[in-house]
């Protein structure tokens, strides 16, 4: 069943938005409307687009065509000022032109630029985190130098927050910390938050929404829990009659002497044809995020794409 997404709930939409170069790869053209208030999860391989996606929302990277609108506001050329204020960004590398300054240096630059900067916040999470603050920024390790973004983008107070696959280089306790903050950060305040990710695990806990990138195509964004519910693995036992009537539920059957695993759309039909034909089911799982991608990535569209 297809949510429809109300206009005054969307943070951003993309419309049309494509990008080419030579010998590089088509991204676009991209719809994509993100809803407010939410996580949303861009997932797909590498090289899909994620980060592109997420450059042409912050117009580090300008689309060739198509409309970016953000907060309601459209704008044909550079990002408002009043906009890109609202907006925080922990980039997939860190920006080089801070290399050479502390964090507590950094930090004083960025609360210039950002109007609601929360210092108590910052250095709270600095704390938290255990990063220096009177280091310079090039001499952190990768994942001190990740909290320290981290830490800047939740003290910006943003109303959009850009996170660029936030827990590359994060120790797994750091990573758990940073769920945690994340979640506590989303409570108070009215933030959408646009996150790339390859990391299951993080995906699934955090995300409400969740986009597929392929090959420089949006191919949908669905809520993740309509998601999980899409598809299911199930084991039957019996005879197996009026099967083929099925075959469009059916993205997978897999014949054993003893039983048959199928992997199901979830579907009014497929309860009747159990039911009618006394089908023993031995057992039902759930599918995984990575299944459910790979299914998705084939062809296999779920019927709970968000519009
Ligand atoms: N500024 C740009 N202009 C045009 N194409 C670009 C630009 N930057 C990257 N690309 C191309 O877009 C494609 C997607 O790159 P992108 O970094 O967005 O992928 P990704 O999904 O984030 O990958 P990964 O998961 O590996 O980080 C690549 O083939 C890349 O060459």
């Amino acid at each position: 069943m297809t949510e429809y997404l109300m206009e005054q709930d969307i943070a951003i939409e993309l419309t049309g938005v494509k990008i080419t170069r030579r010998r590089r790869k088509t991204i676009g053209p991209i719809n994509l409307r993100i809803p407010q208030g939410h996580i949303v999860a861009l997932v797909g391989p590498n090289g899909s687009g994620k980060s592109t996606i997420i450059n042409m929302i912050l117009q580090t990277i300008s689309p060739d065509e198509g409309s970016i609108t953000w907060l309601g506001e459209a704008s044909k050329t550079a990002l408002p000022l009043e906009i890109r204020q609202q907006i925080a960004y922990v980039p997939e590398h860190p920006i080089n032109e801070e290399n050479f300054m502390t964090a507590d240096e950094a930090a004083r630059f960025r609360s210039h630029w950002y109007p609601n900067w929360d210092e108590v916040r910052f250095d709270q999470l600095m704390s938290r985190f255990e990063v220096s603050r009177h280091e310079r920024l090039n001499r952190l390790s990768k994942g001190e130098r990740r909290k320290f973004e981290i830490a800047a983008a939740f003290a910006a107070k943003p109303k959009i927050l850009l996170l660029d696959e936030p827990s590359s280089g994060l120790d797994p306790f750091a990573w758990k910390d940073m769920i945690e903050q994340l979640r506590s950060f989303m409570k108070g305040e009215d933030v959408t938050v646009v996150l790339s990710s390859h990391i299951v695990e993080e995906v699934k806990r955090l995300a409400d929404y969740i986009v597929l990138v392929n090959s420089g195509q949006v191919l949908g964004m669905a809520e993740k829990d309509a998601l999980f519910a899409n598809w299911k693995e199930i084991w039957v036992r019996g005879e197996l009659e009026g099967l083929d009537e099925l075959e469009a539920d059916i993205l997978r059957r897999d014949y054993g002497p003893a039983m048959t695993k199928l992997i199901v759309r979830e579907s009014e039909a497929l309860e009747l044809w159990q039911h009618e034909n006394r089908i023993q089911m031995v057992k039902s799982r759930s599918l995984e995020l990575d299944e459910i991608l790979e299914i998705w990535i084939q062809g296999h569209t779920p019927d709970v794409l968000s519009k």
